[in-house]
């Protein structure tokens, strides 16, 4: 048995808390609010973000930072925008100890561009960074039903520790040496399931989606590729497998983000009115700039970024798609 802080309480945290105290370890939930630990531990539930999914015995809510010092990993589960607050924050608490630590959050950071795993080399440079993720929907995780994944980091020992401490009967890891690749997956999948639920939103039907996902999937390689992941990284459980679910679900936050934006809501609006996380409206503009200054193009993760910040509407962004000029199919450049 070991001891596991799960940091950021929101469904996928509380999801693999779940997953891992049934599979008999010790598990702290780490939440900001001390009346909202005391209220979940209450309620033996986190009705907030993952309701009708009983906590086990062995997971405590906590908002106590300084827990993640007697534990033995860290699952870091906090949205991508606050993420390098509380990584600095946790770095503290643990006095800077060299705790592995798997990133969970999908997305880049808007201030500076990096992937999770380049902020948490800068936060806390002491951890030990490996990357979980992959096509699972809290909710099936926390169900129990059958889910694969991709974990991975650089040290074969490491990912060895990580495949026997997340792994459990129907959440199956797969590993990998890749962190990057796996990170860009997850990252790039979000912005494109927003394009997808956009698509289905203006009632423009399945061709166009499926138009969108392979093109979209051209632009996650071509950018992929270009700022170093394996290919067989961008089109595993972590790539390929997460655009695939994403893209084709309302159970997808971003995805359903799309879809009110393609009916007509404003975004602003819409992001202010959830209490869950889209992240890919934060992450589509640092990924265009990002791969604007790479010299790849990613046209439908720029009409995303354009949206989703009011800088266009969404049938001028559709008319510039359709009036690109005519190409060769294929990743390449373009
Ligand atoms: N939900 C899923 O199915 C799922 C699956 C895989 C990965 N993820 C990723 O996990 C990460 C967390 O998403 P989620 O779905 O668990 O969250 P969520 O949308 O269910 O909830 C949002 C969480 O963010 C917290 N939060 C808001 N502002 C914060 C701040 N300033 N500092 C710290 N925390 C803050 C909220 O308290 C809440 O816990 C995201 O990067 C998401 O992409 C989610
Ligand atoms: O609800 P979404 O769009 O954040 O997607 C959740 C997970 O990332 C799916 O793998």
């Amino acid at each position: 048995m070991s001891r596991v802080f799960v940091a950021g309480a929101g469904s996928w945290g509380t999801a693999l808390g779940v997953l891992l105290a049934r599979e008999g370890h010790e598990v702290r939930l780490w939440m900001r609010s001390p009346d909202k630990a005391e209220a979940v531990a209450e309620a033996g539930e986190n009705e907030a973000y993952l309701p009708g999914v009983p906590l086990p015995d062995l997971l405590t809510p906590s908002s106590d930072l300084v827990d993640v010092a007697g534990s033995d990993a860290c699952l870091f589960v906090v949205p991508a925008q606050h993420a390098r607050h509380w990584m600095e924050e946790l770095r503290q608490a643990s006095s800077e100890a060299a705790l592995p630590v798997a990133l969970c959050s999908k997305g880049l950071e808007r201030s500076t561009l990096m992937p999770m795993h380049e902020v948490l080399a800068e936060a806390w440079p002491e951890a030990r960074g490996a990357v979980l993720s992959g096509p699972s929907f809290a909710a099936d995780v926390a169900r129990g039903l059958p889910t694969a994944v991709t974990l991975a980091c650089e040290s074969q020992a490491e990912r060895e520790r990580w495949l026997s401490l997340v792994s459990a009967a129907n959440f199956r890891l797969y590993a990998s040496d890749d962190p990057f690749g796996a990170e860009i997956g997850g990252a790039v999948k979000n912005v494109l399931a927003i394009a997808c639920g956009i698509a289905i939103g203006k009632g423009f039907g399945e061709s166009a989606k499926a138009a969108l996902i392979a093109r979209g999937f051209a632009e996650l390689q071509r950018f992929g590729l270009a700022m170093g992941a394996k290919q067989e990284t961008l089109s595993g459980l972590s790539g390929l497998g997460d655009l695939v679910l994403t893209a084709n679900s309302p159970q997808s936050r971003n995805f359903s983000l799309g879809l009110a934006l393609g009916q007509g809501a404003e975004p602003a609006a819409y992001l202010r009115s959830q209490r869950s996380v889209a992240e890919g409206a934060a992450t589509a503009r640092p990924l265009t700039e990002k791969a604007r200054a790479a010299g790849v193009e990613m046209p439908i993760c720029e009409g995303v970024a354009a949206i989703v910040e009011g800088r266009d509407g969404v049938d001028e962004t559709i008319a510039k798609l359709m009036n690109r000029p005519l190409r060769a199919e294929g990743a390449g450049k373009s």
